[in-house]
């Protein structure tokens, strides 16, 4: 094998089989950095809003190897949509620019011909690791990450979809991991890019008691409050439906608005992180267990996502008695989550705040706050805040799990 050495700078012909490597502390050192040097293969299913954005930050990711050479420890071996997969044993030779092109060439693959073939990778010696990244809002794919992660293959993703519905789901991904070693790594499914979901494991891990955990945390609808209930405005101002298609062409809402206007975003991510926190309260079975409500009339409740958009502004004058109503009484309207480990309530509502609250002053664009009231941030709890959603925060987040596994 003939490899660069990254902190000696030469090239060295190894044949393992002739050395001694474990006796002699200098080769071992050579043979520690090798095997650092190798690539970590990375499997990339769904290149939409958040997946594109991911492959460009990853494309461009580098890592000192010398005082005067960069690399890029990662390798994208597959790319998916749900119509095509590109995939290369060896890694893509594809490009910022040039990758949607390949894929939609591309013959398609089920994802499980896709899981053997990473799983040949994971359990031989040409990678460093392989990793399946989720950048879709798939339940089927996120159904398979116990197969996936019992193949030795880390699961990252911003898909909430496997860590909020069924606690049967989530158990065998639990066990999967525990049993492979493989890790599932999801900081993008709660406050995108922010670090909510590595906060909340901190405090638990380090032995913190947390009593509850509240705030906004639906990007979408944050930008949709701070912008059609504004605290200085106490008359006319948007449409309700202007807003919320604004929230869409942001890149905000689900690939269903639907999703987040019904609170079952929130909800989600209110069961991802209960299920992280130990209670002596039953958790929620799923974010359906979880007290929810929903903005979106009755009528547009089986919609699509095309459907919904064009009929929501049938519903403008309801909303503008809401803002009125709360105008009335110098309130303005936001949507809040809260976890209550004390009351054994987890919660997902629209509540009217007055206009001089922090939620009303203090939030702007598709900005999350998360609020950590612990027993060590006793008076004073650890608040998390800043954009909660778009793709670039997002992909961030997901590359910044990818790191991680460095
Ligand atoms: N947007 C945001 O701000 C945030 C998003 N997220 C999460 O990130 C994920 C992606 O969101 P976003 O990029 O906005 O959504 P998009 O709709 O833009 O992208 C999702 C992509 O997934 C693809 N897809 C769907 N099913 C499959 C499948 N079975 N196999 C392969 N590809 C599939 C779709 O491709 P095709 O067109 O081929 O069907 C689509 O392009 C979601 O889970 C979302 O909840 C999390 C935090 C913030
Ligand atoms: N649709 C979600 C995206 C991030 O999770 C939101 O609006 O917060
Ligand atoms: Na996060």
């Amino acid at each position: 094998m003939l490899t660069r050495i990254g902190i000696f700078n030469l090239k060295l012909t190894i044949t393992s089989t002739t050395l001694n490597i474990s006796s002699n502390p200098i080769l071992r050192r050579r043979t520690i950095s090798i095997m650092a040097q190798r690539s970590i293969a990375v499997a990339i299913t769904g290149v939409g809003l958040v997946g594109s954005e991911f492959i460009n930050q990853l494309l461009s990711f580098s890592l000192p190897s010398t005082p005067n050479s960069r690399y890029n420890p990662f390798k994208i071996i597959s790319l998916s949509s749900s119509g095509h997969t590109l995939f290369s044993p060896n890694g893509l030779e594809v490009t910022s620019t040039s990758w949607k092109d390949s894929l939609t060439q591309a013959p398609p693959k089920d994802p499980k011909d896709l899981i053997s073939e990473l799983s040949k990778l994971a359990s031989g010696s040409s990678y460093n690791g392989v990793v399946f990244v989720d950048n879709t809002s798939s339940d089927s794919i996120a159904s398979l990450y116990p197969l996936i992660l019992s193949q030795n293959i880390h699961v990252i993703t911003p898909n909430k979809k496997a860590f909020s519905s069924t606690s049967t789901l989530y158990e065998s991904i639990k066990a999967a991991s525990l049993t492979s070693g493989a890790k599932y790594l999801n900081e993008s499914t709660v406050g995108a890019g922010l670090p909510v979901v590595a906060t909340l494991k901190d405090l638990v891990n380090t032995g913190d008691k947390v009593k509850k955990v509240e705030g906004v945390f639906s990007g979408t609808f944050s930008y949709i409050f701070n912008e059609f209930s504004k605290p200085g405005e106490t008359e006319g101002g948007e449409k309700f439906s202007e807003v919320v298609k604004k929230a869409k062409a942001l890149g905000y809402t689900e690939p269903h608005p639907a999703d987040d206007l019904t609170g079952s975003d929130v909800a989600r991510k209110l069961t991802i992180l209960s299920r992280i926190i130990p209670s002596s309260q039953p958790l929620p079975e799923g974010y359906l267990s979880v007290s929810t409500t929903s903005l979106v009339p009755d009528p547009l409740l089986k919609s699509d996502a095309n459907e919904f958009m064009s009929r929501l502004p049938e519903y403008d004058s309801k909303f503008d008695e809401l803002r009125d109503e709360a105008r009335k009484n110098g309130e303005v309207v936001r949507y809040v989550g809260v976890i209550d480990l004390e009351k054994g309530s987890v919660k997902a509502d629209m509540v009217k705040y007055p206009k001089d609250h922090p939620f009303a002053t203090s939030l702007g664009g598709s900005d999350n706050i998360i609020m950590f009231h612990t027993e060590r941030y006793g008076k004073r709890p650890l608040i998390v805040q800043g954009a909660g959603a778009g793709a670039a925060v997002t992909a961030m987040g997901v590359m910044s799990d990818l790191l991680k596994l460095l």
